[in-house]
């Protein structure tokens, strides 16, 4: 059984951090962040705010992303090797495929194929504290943050929801430990249900998850 698993949310809520542990702990796992398909800088619109448009969907190059993405559901046994990951001899038809990134959501072409999408958020004041201390390759210009990031956060988000994606949203103001532990407890009972047919669509060429409704689902988060 293949499994697309979307550990998305707002910039610094601590999906590359949920994410790694994740991988750690769950079997033939394998991994996609979508920060890695940014285009180049030189490719990056300039909006008339005079901030280069870092958060928007145009920005990243999101066919390669889904290039990839169809590459490990064709040959999920192929894309662990090429990836350094080893197969775990007891799971051997369990594929679990984590994909990370802020606008996991928006893209069509994707949206359909998670087994079960997540999106951890954190109150305004708390990610901009976070974001204040981190540094990415293109450093962020005075004022980016409530300029830029923020309202396009804010804006693909009530987008996102307008839409009726079905997600579970996860507090990200709890502990790194509670959240892993959620959300590990979570996609083992999404295994053993799809393991015992009852569980939600599979994923990538197998077939679009099938909805029960667009309902937003909640697992005790904010
Ligand atoms: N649950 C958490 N509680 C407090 N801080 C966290 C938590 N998870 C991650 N962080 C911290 O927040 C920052 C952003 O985390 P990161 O995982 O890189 O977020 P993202 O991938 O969503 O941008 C890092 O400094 C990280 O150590
Ligand atoms: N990785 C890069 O090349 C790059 C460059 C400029 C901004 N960013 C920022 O990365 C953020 C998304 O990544 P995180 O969700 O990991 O914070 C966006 O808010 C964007 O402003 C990334």
């Amino acid at each position: 059984m293949k499994h697309i698993v979307g550990i998305g949310g707002v910039t610094n809520s601590g999906k590359t951090t949920l994410t790694s542990s994740l991988l750690r702990s769950l079997p033939n796992c394998c991994v996609i962040h979508q920060d890695d398909f940014f285009k180049p800088q030189d490719q990056i619109a300039v909006g008339e705010d005079g901030f280069k448009q870092w958060d928007v969907l145009e920005s990243l190059d999101m066919e390669a992303m889904l290039s990839t993405v169809r590459a490990w559901a064709s040959s999920p046994h192929k894309f662990a090797r090429a990836h350094g990951v080893s197969m775990q001899p007891d799971a051997a038809n369990t594929h679990i495929l984590l994909l990370e990134g802020f606008l996991l959501y928006s893209y069509k072409p994707l949206v359909d194929l998670y087994s079960r999408r997540y999106f951890l958020t954190v109150p305004y004041e708390e990610c901009k504290r976070r974001r204040s201390t981190r540094s990415y390759e293109v450093p962020d210009p005075p004022g980016l943050f409530d300029g830029h990031v923020w309202p396009m956060y804010q804006k693909y988000k009530r987008e996102m929801e307008a839409s009726g994606v079905e997600v579970v949203y996860l507090d990200g103001t709890k502990s790194r430990e509670q959240l892993f532990h959620q959300v590990l407890e979570d996609i083992r009972n999404l295994l053993l249900n799809s393991v015992a047919g009852r569980g939600q669509g599979p994923a990538g060429a197998q077939g679009p998850m099938r909805h029960a409704g667009h309902r937003k689902a909640q697992t005790g988060a904010a």
